[in-house]
């Protein structure tokens, strides 16, 4: 069963339009949602929660309508918020279990969730200190606890590796990826860096100025072209020599179609086995050593380029 639908979905402000028809189907699973800043991400979930109005078209989250469901939508579905809104001066056990009893658990079964989720996001003795004088990172892990503490069936977290440095980020994408793996909890995560939802999520939907740009497998996105990225060494015995461009006239005599892709990179377009021979053979003859002869895979990043990248490759 999809857990978010959306068929034409458009959000007008008086100066913007944050969504423009938006037609998308998430599936369980961790999805990720990727779009610049003020491609419409935070609006999105927003109307997924049925906090604020669509203009037009319709969404369902868990089969439910967010423009008459939306109670019974937030009872399933825990939300990170982007921005700082933590308390300062209360722990995140008081804050937690107050969140807990927000969404009806009784006091018993709220400090236990809460104890348990805090622990499940990494946080132990410091619960019990004010928030005030917690790291960003002991920050976020709070805002994903109380996402987390009704049990909900789908989480939205809303960039949460905000303001974390590269551990930190790392750490916070595992913890997404575990929610899933030992819950069973599926997560719709936003963020503006392609790079980490390339390895965190199972589907990437792409928008940019409220539109759909693309929403496939994050395998389908990264699949190898038919491009063989090739990396030499200079001629240490002629170093007036340009490697690069000598390469590339002896592929090009031995039939192959390359280019220079910046840097020290040649992509070699792979018309069979043979080319693997081919480019070896060219690169020894050259008396030059093979840094790396690798397939080409492609990159998330490449779907905002993408009518550009295609044609480059046509003309290779
Ligand atoms: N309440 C509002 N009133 C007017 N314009 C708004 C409002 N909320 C959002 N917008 C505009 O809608 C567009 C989409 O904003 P949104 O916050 O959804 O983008 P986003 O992808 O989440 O980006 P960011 O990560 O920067 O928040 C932006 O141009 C923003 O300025």
């Amino acid at each position: 069963m999809s857990v978010i639908i959306t068929d034409n979905l458009t959000k007008r402000f008086p100066r913007v339009t944050a969504l423009d028809r938006l037609t998308v189907d998430v599936q369980p699973g961790v999805v990720g949602l990727v779009g610049a800043n003020g491609a419409g991400k935070s609006t999105l979930i927003k109307i997924l929660l049925g906090l604020a109005p669509a203009t037009e078209g319709t969404a369902r989250v868990l089969g439910l309508d967010v423009a008459t469901e939306g109670g019974a939508i937030r009872e399933r579905v825990g939300y990170m918020p982007e921005h700082d809104c933590l308390p300062p001066d209360v722990s995140a056990t008081e804050f937690v279990v107050h969140m807990a009893r927000m969404s009806g658990l009784p006091a018993s079964a709220a400090r236990e969730r809460t104890a348990d989720t805090l622990r499940h996001v990494g946080l132990y003795e410091e619960r019990y200190r004010p928030i005030g004088g917690y790291s960003t990172g002991m920050k976020q892990r709070v805002k994903l606890a109380q996402a987390l503490v009704h049990d909900p069936q789908l989480v939205l977290l809303d960039e949460p590796t905000n303001g974390l440095d590269p551990v930190g980020r790392d750490d916070m994408l595992g913890l997404i990826r575990r929610v899933h793996a030992e819950f069973g909890i599926s997560v719709l995560v936003t963020s503006h860096l392609l790079g980490e939802l390339e390895r965190t999520c199972d589907h990437v939907v792409v928008i940019d100025g409220g539109r759909l740009l693309r929403s496939s497998s994050t395998a389908d996105f990264t699949q190898v072209t038919q491009l063989l990225a090739v990396e030499v060494t200079d001629k240490q015995s002629d170093p007036t020599l340009d490697t690069d461009k000598a390469l590339l006239e002896a592929l090009a005599a031995a039939g192959l179609t390359a280019k220079a892709d910046g840097g020290r990179v040649l992509l070699v377009e792979i018309k069979g086995e043979e080319t693997y021979d081919l480019v070896r053979d060219a690169v020894a003859d050259l008396g030059v050593g093979l840094v790396r002869m690798e397939q080409r895979r492609h990159h998330i990043s490449e779907v905002f380029s993408y009518d550009q990248a295609e044609e480059e490759t046509a003309h290779v």
